[in-house]
């Protein structure tokens, strides 16, 4: 069954926009869990612009499913993730300014750091995927970096305006996603999915599992976080 893991960032972006005690997404994390989720994600910010250290180590003790840590290639993070152990860490680049994650990680550039910071997780027990766009060279760079698994960038074909270019953006990720599990990786894939662009990945079996944040939390704010993850759970479902 291919898996669903519900990013709970925005309930804490809300919970920022007021420096306010609620909503809590380690709550929201729990009604998620309830709902059909098969991990929650937590992408903590070196600007701790939403999820907050605190969210993380709650989210440590409660989490059920799996959590998954996404989080800058930083000594910072490395030593958070070292001591909150979250199933799995995922690797994503971060820029300041940037309103949300704007590609993924360049490991023709970063190669050597990237390899050096799966290491130090791997030795400690700590499974890692990376964030990259749907390249080959990129995916054969994160192999032989020692990942685990790879997330695929969804947000280019998500955000492609035209048939055409929509058509060639998720050729590319069918391209990924096969190369991936030719050279025995996992493969997630996410960034900007929605409850429509979700079902265009009908019939593509090699992706494990889709790391799903705004749009749930988007619909969550209008009919409430079960029905919004139960409604993506079915999509997923009939994929
Ligand atoms: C890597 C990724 O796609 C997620 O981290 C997502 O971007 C949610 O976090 P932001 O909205 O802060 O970018
Ligand atoms: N890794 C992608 C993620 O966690 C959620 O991204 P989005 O759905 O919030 O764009």
């Amino acid at each position: 069954m291919t898996g669903l893991a519900v990013n709970i960032d925005h309930i804490a972006t809300l919970r920022e926009a007021r420096k306010a005690s609620y909503p809590d997404p380690v709550a929201a994390a729990l009604v998620a869990e309830l709902a059909g989720a098969d991990g929650i994600v937590c992408h903590l910010r070196e600007d701790r612009r939403h999820v907050q250290d605190r969210d993380v180590r709650l989210l440590r003790k409660v989490v059920q499913t799996k959590l998954i840590l996404e989080m800058a290639a930083t000594s910072e993070m490395v030593g958070i993730a070292l001591d909150v152990r979250p199933e799995l860490v995922t690797l994503v680049p971060e820029s300041r300014e940037e309103v949300t994650t704007e590609g993924g990680m360049d490991l023709i550039v970063h190669n050597k750091s990237i390899a050096e910071t799966i290491g130090a997780l791997q030795n400690n027990g700590i499974p890692v995927s990376i964030f990259i766009d749907a390249e080959p060279e990129q995916i054969k760079l994160a192999h032989q970096a020692g990942a685990d698994m790879i997330e695929i960038h969804t947000g280019t074909f998500c955000e492609a305006n035209g048939s055409a270019r929509r058509r060639q953006a998720f050729d590319k990720i069918v391209d990924a996603a096969k190369l991936a599990k030719k050279l025995k990786l996992g493969v997630n894939a996410g960034h900007g999915l929605c409850y429509n662009s979700i079902k265009a990945f009908k019939g593509l079996s090699e992706i494990d599992e889709y790391s799903i944040g705004h749009s749930i939390v988007a619909r969550a704010a209008l009919v409430g976080m079960e029905r919004a993850v139960r409604q993506m759970r079915e999509l997923i479902d009939a994929l």
